[in-house]
């Protein structure tokens, strides 16, 4: 229950926007492995030119996973994805596969790479892929630093060098300065010399009670 606050408001209302107050979910002992096969089949989606009946046969067994997996649906909040620090990406899909380091008040710092899944052209990391990068680090870097729920305002990204697919990397945001509801945040995206790939700005929004 949440408590009546010295306004006559109500805390976890106030502190999460409309925001339901979701509980983690905590995942079975296999489901990093459930991600990681999911990961390798969205790079072999993305990778491969089979001759028509392996795609028959590919879409035939994905209809049956599919067919496993239906009765399982949940709603939001109620899935392990998305929520699991433990596993690369949270375990989530949509994220790439980045593990957290460093958790505080002063900054959040990510490791990980990027796979086949996320190439743009040549090479290189598709450039709507970071973004989602800075975009999610932005909102751990709100939670990690114990301000209320905030949404992105803006984003704005700098893409200094090309960035690879494979090679191990680091990102580390933090907020810079807070003027009422508004949080500046900055980040940046490094290879392990230290060069920067890419950096990032963000206004992030504390939502007021009832904003989605
Ligand atoms: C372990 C699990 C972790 C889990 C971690 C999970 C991480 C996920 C994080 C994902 C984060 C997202 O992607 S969020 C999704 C992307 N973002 C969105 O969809 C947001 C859509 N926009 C909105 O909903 C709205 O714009 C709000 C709620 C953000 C703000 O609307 P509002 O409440 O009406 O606020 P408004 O009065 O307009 O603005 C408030 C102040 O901000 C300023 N402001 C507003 N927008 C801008 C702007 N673009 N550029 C400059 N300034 C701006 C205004 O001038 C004002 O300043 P002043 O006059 O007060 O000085």
């Amino acid at each position: 229950m949440s408590e009546q606050n010295s306004r006559g408001g109500d805390d976890a209302y106030e502190h999460h926007g409309g925001f339901p107050v979701y509980e983690p979910v905590k995942a079975g002992p296999n489901f990093g492995r459930f991600v990681d096969v999911f990961r390798r089949l969205q790079d072999l989606a993305v990778s491969t030119h089979a001759p028509d009946d392996v795609v028959d046969q590919a879409i035939a067994q994905a209809e049956a996973l599919g067919d496993l997996l239906e009765p399982y649906k949940v709603g939001e909040g109620k899935s392990p994805a998305g929520f699991n620090v433990d596993i690369p990406g949270r375990g989530s899909l949509l994220l790439p596969p980045w593990t957290i380091e460093k958790f505080d008040a002063d900054g959040v710092r990510e490791r990980g790479h990027f796979r086949r899944y996320h190439l743009g052209g040549n090479g290189a990391v598709h450039g709507g892929t970071i973004p989602l990068l800075f975009d999610d680090l932005f909102g751990m870097v709100i939670h990690a630093s114990g301000r209320p729920i905030a949404r992105t305002g803006y984003l704005h990204v700098n893409y200094r060098k090309i960035t690879p697919l494979w090679d191990e990397l680091v990102v580390e945001g933090r907020v810079d300065s807070v003027d009422g509801r508004k949080a500046f945040c900055s980040a940046e995206l490094r290879d392990l010399d230290g060069t920067v790939l890419a950096d990032s700005e963000a206004l992030m929004i504390e939502l007021l009670p009832g904003q989605p």
